[in-house]
């Protein structure tokens, strides 16, 4: 899936700049590197990585992507996500709403568990169809365990910034406490209208989200703006975001931003859309509330930040997210309300 056989991204639309990050620098300790990154993770909460290494994992897991999406129904639903809020498996066009009026998702995915990748060819979390078994060790393994290096990485220099004790970060995000912690590849069929919302407005979940564009569409909402502007994909650059964990423990210091998904713009329109993410989550009896009693930083901040007033756990946090999201689960608008994250203000 080379980026160059697709129609470039439109030259006429506005799109919103991202800082672009160098990962071969960050992991030298480049001083200057760091800062930029701080400065985007502080500010928009999205950045661009270059150097990541990560170009050919990444079309193995659209090749995954691909053959997964091409199974049948009736064989995909046998690894549906359900509607008890677990997120692991696959998820068909239209189980989702994208608002709260309750109109749907266009977009199918498969999510695959960072503990069944790792504990592949045990099973730990769920089963899987028979195209992502098939690829677990060539693929997704690969992809997953040098996502989490990268996020590992980010993670500790975060830790830093935010005067925590060193390993703090680490310890919320433990490789051997189960998360919900997964890599996803999202299918956007085309013929949609331009207005169509293939992913709704959200804030990412977790910690870290590491995203792999080809076309066009995802869209962000950056702060006193009040138009949705695209951000433009660039060859061998992901994306990056911090999600609402993050953006929790840091006292708001660390910013989760809102972002959608629409069809790709202008000659880009008539194709479907992949996309690919590797999501960072903590461990599942990670309480999400600022880290006061270990950064002076931290405490200080969180006076004007959003946080939950009752603290509850990432799996509780992820749980109810996922659930109220689904059609099935659809009473009114208040289950669309019960499924935001830190957008909305105080969450
Ligand atoms: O497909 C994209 O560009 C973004 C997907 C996204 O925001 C998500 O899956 O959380
Ligand atoms: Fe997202």
């Amino acid at each position: 899936m080379a980026i160059s056989k697709f129609p470039p991204f439109p030259d006429d639309i506005p799109t919103h700049p991202l800082l672009v990050v160098d990962y071969a620098l960050l992991k030298v300790g480049d001083k200057e590197e760091i800062e930029r990154l701080w400065g985007a993770a502080t500010q928009l909460g999205f950045w661009y990585l270059k150097n990541h290494g990560l170009e050919e994992e990444a079309n193995r897991m659209f090749d995954m992507g691909e053959e997964t999406m091409r199974l049948p129904m009736d064989e995909k639903m046998k690894y549906e996500q359900g509607d008890d809020g677990m997120s692991f498996g696959y998820k068909a066009a239209g189980f989702n709403a994208v608002d709260a009026s309750g109109v749907t998702d266009t977009v199918e995915f498969i999510n695959i568990a960072k503990d069944d990748a790792l504990a592949y060819p045990t099973p730990v979390r769920r089963e899987y169809p028979s195209t992502v078994n098939a690829r677990m060790s060539s693929t997704i393994q690969p992809f997953i365990t040098k996502s989490v290096q990268i996020n590992d990485t980010i993670l500790a220099i975060f830790n830093q910034k935010l005067r925590l004790p060193e390993g703090s970060l680490a310890k919320k995000h433990r490789r051997e406490e189960f998360s919900s912690s997964e890599a996803r590849t999202t299918k956007n069929p085309a013929g949609y209208s331009n207005d169509r919302m293939a992913i709704g407005a959200h804030t990412d979940f977790g910690s870290l989200s590491f995203l792999h564009n080809r076309l066009g569409g995802l869209q962000v909402l950056p702060p006193g703006y009040e138009e949705w502007q695209y951000v433009k994909p660039i060859p061998g650059h992901a994306i990056c975001n911090v999600g609402d964990a993050l953006a929790l423990f840091s006292g708001g210091i660390l910013r989760s931003n809102i972002h959608r998904v629409v069809p790709p713009p202008g000659p880009q329109g008539h194709l479907e859309r992949w996309s690919l993410v590797y999501f960072t989550r903590p461990g599942d009896s990670v309480l999400l509330r600022p880290l006061v009693d270990e950064s002076a930083m931290i405490a200080a901040a969180v006076e004007n930040a959003d946080q939950l007033n009752t603290p509850v756990t990432a799996h509780e946090w992820f749980t109810r997210r996922i659930k109220n999201q689904r059609m099935k689960n659809r009473t009114g608008p208040e289950t669309w309300q019960a499924s935001r994250g830190t957008e909305g203000g105080r969450a």
